[in-house]
C-alpha cells in the first residue's frame, strides 16, 4: 500500500508538494524493522462464520440489512460435532483451533454445537428451536466458551472481536437461567452504554424468547414510571435491558427492584467502567444484593486497567480472549489516507463518492457540530445521507437507524454514539473522517463493518496535525494482520500523557466547509449569539422544571 496515496479514487497525491509534511512522520528509530505480510485469507480458526472465501467477491450495490438478517445459516463453519470431549488434551486442541485463550480455575469445557447445550447442560429445547429459526446453526468461538462458563455461574471477563457474536453469548445463559427459575421480577440485567444498543439487545432477546413466558423489559422513561405506578407489573418481567443512567434513575426513584438479580452483564464493559459511567455502575452493583450474583463483562476491547478494576468486584473470574487481544476484526481491509490539511478530507470524500463508492457507508466525525457541518456539505451530493447524534430526538434516532438498516439511507454521518455495538450487517465501508481519539475508538468504529464474517473496508483520513497519534492506529492495524509499510512501523508511539490528553479533548480542527473563511466567521458569530440566547432561555426554564431524560444526559457530547 502506498501510504501517501491521496484520498481514494480520482485525486492524485503530489509527494514533492507534501515533502515537508512527509518529514513530520519521522521514524522513532530505524532498527528492528518488521514488515507484516498481507493476510490474504483469514485463518480457518478465525473465520467464525466460515464465509471468508467470499470476501473477494465483495459486491458494490447497496444491500439492505433486512435482507441479510436471519441469513446466519449461510455462515456455518464446519460439520456439527456433538460428541463430548474425551480428555483435556482434546479440549486444549479444540480451543487452540478456534483461537480461544482461557484462563482461570476449573474452567468448564466449551461446547462444540448448540445441540450440546441441550444434551450436556439441560437447555430447554425451545432455545434450540429459536436459534434455528433465526439462522444460528453453529456457535462462534466466544459463544462456545462463554456460554458454559456462565451456565456454571462463574464470573467472566470476555474479550472477542467486533461482530463475533458476543450478544448471543451472554443472552443464551440468561435465557437458560430465568426460564428454570420461579417468577419474582428481574433476575437478570444487561447494561449497555447507549439506547440504540440496548434496543438492539432487547430485539435480539425478543427473538430468542418467541413463544415463551420469559419476558424482557427495555427500560424507557415510560416503562419505568408504569412499573412505579403498578408494582404488580414488576413481577411480570424476568430480564431487564437498560442504559446505566436510566437504571440508576429508576433505582433512586424506587422504580426498579434488583434484589433478585442473579446475573449482571456489562456489555461494552470497558466503556461502562470508564469515568463517565463508573459511578452509575457502582450504584447498580450496590442495588444487586443477591449473594449469588454472577457478573459478566463483554467487550471487543479490554484494557488491562479495566481488567484490574473488574477483578475487585468479581469472584474468581475466568477470562476469555478470542483471537488477538484488543485487535480489530481481521476481515476488515484497513487503509490510512493522508489528507495533507483539514480541507483535503472533504475533497477526498467527494472524490470517493464520485468514484468507486460502495454504500452503505458510515462516516465518523469527532463532534456533533462537525457531524452537522459534514451533513450540510454532503446533502447536495445526490446521495441519500443522514446524520445521527445525541442532539437528535429519540424518534429521529430510531427512524434513522431503521432507514439505514433497510438500505433506504446510503450514508450515515455519526459521532461516537454509533461506534459501539450497533450491528448493521451490510455496512461496506466505514470512513474515519476525523482521526479516532484512541485505539479503542478505532477498533469499535471500524468494527461496524466486517461483521458476522462479512468483508468490510475502513478508511481513516489523517492530517499533519494527527501525525503524533498515527502510530496508535498503525499498531492496531499491525495486530490485526494488515499490511503496514516498514517506515510506519518505526514511527514514534505517542506518550501516555499525549494519549490521555487526546482521549479527553479532540484536536481542534478547521470547520468542514467549502464556504469562504470570511463568511464562516460571520456564521460562527451568529451561532454564538443564538447559542447564548438559547442557554439563557434554558437556564430560565430549568429554574421551573426538574431535570429531563437521564439517559440523554451522558451522551449529550456525542
Ligand atoms: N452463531 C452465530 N451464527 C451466525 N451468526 C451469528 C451467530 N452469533 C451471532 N451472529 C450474528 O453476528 C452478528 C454480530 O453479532 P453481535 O452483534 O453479537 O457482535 P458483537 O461481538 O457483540 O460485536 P460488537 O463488539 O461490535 O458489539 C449479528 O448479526 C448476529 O446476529
Amino acid at each position: 500500500m502506498d501510504f501517501f496515496k491521496i484520498l481514494g479514487a480520482g485525486a492524485k497525491f503530489d509527494k514533492n508538494k507534501f515533502n515537508e509534511d512527509i518529514s513530520l512522520f519521522k521514524p522513532e528509530r530505524r532498527a528492528n524493522h518488521q514488515s507484516v505480510d498481507v493476510v490474504d485469507a483469514v485463518p480457518k480458526e478465525l473465520d467464525f462464520f466460515g464465509d471468508h472465501s467470499r470476501q473477494k467477491q465483495n459486491k458494490a450495490e447497496v444491500v439492505p440489512a433486512s435482507q441479510l438478517s436471519g441469513s446466519a445459516s449461510r455462515f456455518v463453519v464446519e460439520e456439527a460435532d456433538h460428541a463430548p470431549f474425551k480428555d483435556e488434551t482434546e479440549v486444549a486442541a479444540y480451543l487452540k483451533r478456534h483461537r480461544i485463550k482461557v484462563s482461570g480455575t476449573d474452567v468448564p469445557h466449551p461446547i462444540k454445537s448448540f445441540e450440546m447445550l441441550c444434551k450436556e447442560h439441560a437447555f430447554q429445547p425451545f432455545v434450540l428451536r429459536n436459534l434455528k429459526k433465526f439462522g444460528f446453526k453453529q456457535p462462534t468461538p466466544i459463544q462456545m466458551q462463554a456460554v458454559p462458563i456462565a451456565i456454571h455461574r462463574r464470573d467472566l471477563i470476555a474479550n472477542a472481536p467486533t461482530g463475533s457474536g458476543k450478544t448471543l453469548a451472554f443472552l443464551l445463559s440468561i435465557l437458560h437461567q430465568v426460564h428454570s427459575e420461579e417468577k419474582k421480577g428481574y433476575r437478570a440485567v444487561v447494561v449497555s452504554p447507549t439506547r440504540e444498543l440496548a434496543t438492539q439487545i432487547y430485539d435480539h432477546l425478543r427473538n430468542l424468547t418467541t413463544g415463551r413466558r420469559v419476558k424482557a423489559c427495555l427500560m424507557t422513561k415510560a416503562s419505568a414510571s408504569m412499573q412505579a405506578q403498578d408494582p404488580a407489573m414488576r413481577q411480570k418481567y424476568d430480564i431487564l435491558v437498560t442504559t446505566p443512567l436510566r437504571l440508576v434513575n429508576a433505582i433512586q426513584n424506587n422504580e426498579a427492584d434488583l434484589t433478585h438479580v442473579r446475573t449482571l452483564v456489562l456489555d461494552e464493559a470497558d466503556s461502562l467502567m470508564d469515568k463517565g459511567f463508573l459511578e452509575q455502575v457502582d450504584e447498580i452493583l450496590a442495588a444487586c444484593t443477591s449473594p449469588s450474583l454472577q457478573i459478566s463483562l463483554f467487550s471487543a476491547t479490554m484494557p488491562s486497567s479495566v481488567e484490574q478494576m473488574a477483578k475487585t468486584i468479581m469472584k474468581d473470574p475466568i477470562r476469555i480472549i478470542v483471537g488477538t487481544q484488543n485487535a480489530a476484526t481481521e476481515s476488515i481491509d484497513q487503509q490510512l489516507v493522508f489528507a495533507g490539511q483539514e480541507e483535503g478530507k472533504l475533497i477526498g470524500l467527494r472524490n470517493m463518492i464520485a468514484g468507486g463508492f460502495k454504500p452503505p457507508c458510515l462516516i465518523f466525525v469527532q463532534s456533533i457540530d462537525r457531524a452537522k457541518e459534514l451533513f450540510h456539505e454532503l446533502v447536495f451530493e445526490g446521495i441519500n445521507v443522514e446524520v445521527i447524534h445525541s442532539e437528535r430526538t429519540q424518534t429521529q434516532r430510531n427512524r434513522i437507524v431503521q432507514k439505514f438498516r433497510s438500505g433506504e439511507l446510503w450514508v450515515l454521518i455519526c459521532t461516537e454514539l454509533m461506534a459501539r455495538g450497533i450491528d448493521f450487517k451490510g455496512v461496506n465501508l466505514v470512513v474515519n473522517y476525523d482521526f479516532p481519539q484512541s485505539a479503542q475508538s478505532y477498533i469499535h468504529r471500524i468494527g461496524r463493518t466486517g461483521r458476522a464474517g462479512r468483508p468490510g473496508k475502513a478508511i481513516t483520513y489523517f492530517t499533519k496535525d494527527d501525525a503524533p497519534h498515527l502510530k496508535t492506529i498503525v499498531n492496531v492495524m499491525r495486530q490485526s494482520g494488515c499490511e503496514v509499510p516498514e517506515w510506519m512501523l518505526s514511527l514514534k508511539n505517542p506518550t501516555k500523557k499525549d494519549r490521555k490528553k487526546i482521549k479527553k479533548v479532540p484536536l481542534e480542527r478547521n470547520a468542514i466547509s467549502t464556504v469562504p473563511k470570511y463568511d464562516l466567521k460571520r456564521q460562527k458569530h451568529m451561532k454564538q449569539v443564538i447559542a447564548q440566547s438559547k442557554t439563557k432561555k434554558q437556564r430560565l426554564a430549568a429554574a421551573d422544571k426538574p431535570s429531563g431524560d437521564p439517559t440523554a444526559g451522558h451522551t449529550a457530547a456525542i
